[in-house]
């Protein structure tokens, strides 16, 4: 089949998302089968379960269950660390409290990140730098801290040998992306909880969407209800004991002119008395790394890159800092429009320049 042929031939059905073992990939420079196969998952579902990653059971179990205590706590607890208190978009947020694609998600979840401290604002420091800053800790759990900032460690540690492997997979040089994750990180850690919801509401726990970052590591408990949106429909998704769920996100679609792309996943709403709780890092380029390098491509990858998605209610921007705050904005109007009034402006703006159609479109994300 020529190279155009294969570029344009439709992605095989898939009835299961694959499995690859870190550990197989293994830690040096060379181009192995395994690399290969990693190359063609993540080119043709770009969505799969990672095992080998070395972390202890243990460690996940204590988070996961620090995540069910947290949720558990009365509302005054859990609003004391609202994010709406601070221009970091980190903290509490609770259910409805999010928008995807127009529509409130029916999850209540925290938001954490490297723990950094704020760029102190001024005339000449880019709005984007409130995206550092400190956590917020809920004084009700205490022990919740060492878990989180651990868990941040532990897995940016994963991912970064994940991207190296990536890299490799794409005859890369396995340190070409140093730079834009280096020091000081910017990477974000989301603890999540999708309360059941009783037929015949909206069971939007999470719209689709797409993640901004490079690499999204993402643990589920047992109920599942996560969806992947392949040529042939949504996929689901179900729970892995011990394993990650890995998708690309937006940054690593264009840092390979979309010969990665990210892909379109949501979260049905489990059914009423049912809760799940998810936990997700996103591995992200750093903010002063400023823009997304193109990584080079030998000839018989880059001919089969699709060039980056164009999607007229998600522009993506080469620049980190402007690309990552427009994803907060769009996703937490509370924040947006205390703390960044022109760009909650132009956010507004765009959503009254769109034709009903459009809106529709957006809503439903039918595409
Ligand atoms: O909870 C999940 O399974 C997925 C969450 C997700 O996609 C996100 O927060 O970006
Ligand atoms: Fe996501």
């Amino acid at each position: 089949m020529s190279t155009l042929a294969s570029a344009l031939r439709p992605a095989p059905a898939l009835d299961a998302l694959p499995v690859i073992n870190l550990e197989e990939l293994g830690d040096g420079e060379q181009h192995t089968p395994a690399h290969s196969r990693l190359a063609r998952i993540a080119r043709e579902i770009g969505f799969f379960y990672l095992e080998g990653h070395g972390i202890a059971p243990d460690q996940i179990a204590r988070l996961e269950a620090a995540a069910r205590q947290f949720f558990a706590l009365p509302p005054a607890a859990k609003q004391q660390i609202a994010m709406a208190q601070t221009r970091h978009f980190r903290g509490y947020t609770g259910v409805g409290g999010e928008i995807t694609r127009l529509q409130p998600d029916l999850r209540e979840q925290i938001d954490f990140g490297e723990e950094l401290p704020a760029v102190p604002p001024g005339p000449d420091t880019p709005q984007w730098w409130g995206l550092q800053g400190p956590n917020q800790w809920p004084t009700a759990q205490p022990e919740l801290q060492a878990d989180i900032l651990l868990w941040l460690d532990t897995t940016r540690a994963v991912a970064q040998r994940l991207l190296k492997a990536f890299l490799i997979a794409l005859e890369q040089p396995a340190s070409a992306l140093n730079q834009l994750v280096a020091p000081p990180h910017n990477n974000r850690l989301k603890i999540i909880h999708y309360p059941g919801q009783a037929s015949g509401q909206s069971d939007q726990g999470v719209g689709p969407h797409k993640d901004g970052g490079l690499l999204t590591l993402l643990l589920q408990d047992q109920v599942g209800g996560l969806q992947v949106q392949t040529a042939q429909g949504w996929l689901d998704v179900p729970p892995r004991n011990n394993a990650f769920v890995i998708n690309i996100g937006e940054m690593l679609e264009l840092a390979t002119n979309g010969y990665l792309r990210a892909n379109v996943h949501r979260v049905r709403s489990p059914g009423a008395g049912i809760s799940r709780y998810s936990i997700a890092y996103f591995f992200s380029p750093s903010l002063h790394a400023h823009e997304v390098p193109l990584l080079q491509l030998p000839p018989h990858l880059a001919s089969q890159a699709r060039g980056p998605e164009s999607d007229p209610l998600n522009p993506l921007f080469s620049h980190i800092g402007t690309n990552a705050l427009k994803g907060r904005v769009r996703s937490h109007l509370d924040v947006a429009q205390r703390f960044y009034p022109q760009q909650y402006a132009e956010h507004q703006a765009a959503l009254a320049s769109l034709d009903p159609a459009q809106t529709a479109a957006a809503q439903a994300y039918a595409y």
